[in-house]
């Protein structure tokens, strides 16, 4: 989902890969073996060796890196058509929304098709794996704190209750979950009232994902590699070619920030005085802080809240029995053998 999604917003291409009629998508599996291979480079030592004889991983990592490539380089072509035809026609106002659009639009006419790709394969990078963990373990969380599902639940039925009010909309019955036709429509007419200003009123929905970041940050460290000898401002004398790293994940559950109570889930640490409350983003460090904070934040929270808003207002989750809950600690803070579950619909 979050890969047909940052593909539209990326490129304005459907991918369509949770449509049950396509086959496997080829882009979408190259893309996920590329990620892969380039990942375990750090704890390969031997990998430059094998690229250059052109062999096992680095062989796969060609041919992925290929199909990625025709892919995204006959969008970029496609796009740059479509703005020329545009601005020709005098017709801006056709030109798509994506960013690949923007960035062609916007002066970069000039940038050449490769680092074209590289911006987009950039974004299609941060915004995918990051927002699909940490819905995953948001989910984990919600079925594992009972008292937490239930607030949630009843904050987006009052939501939905005062949304179609203020919207004028009729709500279909919903005592019925055996009929699918009528589970859908609701689901739908739900999904509607859903937008950028609506979702902000969801302010335990907001707290929700803000502490599963806490103790499950996406990026759970972030090294950076040292271009000069410098000295930190507390006075540690870092040396080029070293490195330096912070840590998302010890920074989320350690007692000095966060109090006694670090290591549990608590929604309502967010609030102060029943009010949402922001923390800085040194001491909150999923996304980052400073001039490189993420540049996609307010658009995973958007879809994050979007997705959330949905499962926990129709679905209740459980746990398949037995099913190990483990993270596995690369690049993105993914579960070990992702998330087995069952789910029961909800009136
Ligand atoms: C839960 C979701 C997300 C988390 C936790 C997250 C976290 C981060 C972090 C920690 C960085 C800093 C990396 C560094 O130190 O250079 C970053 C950068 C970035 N993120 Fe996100 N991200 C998320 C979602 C997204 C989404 C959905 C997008 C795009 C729509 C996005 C786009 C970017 C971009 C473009 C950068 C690079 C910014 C720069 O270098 O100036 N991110 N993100």
């Amino acid at each position: 989902m979050t890969l047909d999604s940052i593909c539209k917003v990326g490129f304005g291409v459907e991918i369509g890969t949770l449509n049950p009629n396509s086959p496997n998508n080829s882009f979408a599996k190259a893309f996920d073996t590329a990620n892969i291979i380039v990942t375990l480079r750090f704890i390969d030592p031997l990998w430059k060796i094998k690229k250059i004889l052109n062999l096992g991983s680095e062989a796969q990592l060609d041919k992925s890196m290929k199909i990625i490539d025709d892919f995204t380089y006959s969008v970029i072509r496609t796009r740059k058509a479509e703005i020329e035809d545009a601005k020709k026609n005098g017709q801006q106002n056709q030109i798509k929304n994506d960013i690949l659009s923007r960035f062609i639009e916007l002066g970069e006419n000039n940038a050449s098709d490769k680092s074209l790709r590289d911006v987009v394969l950039n974004f299609v990078i941060a915004g995918r794996d990051t927002t699909a963990t940490t819905l995953s373990w948001a989910i984990y969380m919600v079925m594992t704190h009972s008292h937490v599902a239930e607030k949630l639940y009843l904050e987006l039925k009052t939501f939905e209750e005062n949304q179609a009010k203020e919207e004028n909309v009729t709500l279909p019955q919903c005592d019925d979950n055996d009929d699918p036709e009528l589970f859908n429509q609701r689901v739908v007419q739900f999904s509607k009232l859903l937008n950028k200003d609506s979702l902000e009123r969801l302010h335990y929905l907001h707290a929700v994902i803000t502490e599963t970041l806490r103790l499950y940050p996406a990026v759970p460290q972030d090294p950076k590699g040292v271009m000069d000898d410098d000295v930190l401002p507390d006075g540690t004398k870092i040396k080029a070619g070293g490195m330096v790293t912070y840590v998302p994940y010890s920074m989320g559950r350690m007692e000095y920030n966060w109090g006694p109570n670090a290591a549990s889930f608590i929604p309502e640490r967010w609030f102060k005085d029943g009010v949402l409350k922001n923390e800085s983003p040194f001491k909150f460090t999923a996304f980052q802080a400073g001039p490189r904070i993420c540049l996609g934040k307010d658009s995973a929270y958007l879809q994050m809240r979007m997705v959330l808003a949905i499962l926990c207002r129709f679905y209740k989750f459980n746990l398949v029995p037995g099913h190990p809950v483990k993270y596995r600690m690369m690049t993105i803070l993914s579960m070990a053998h992702g998330l087995k579950l069952t789910i029961e619909k909800r009136s």
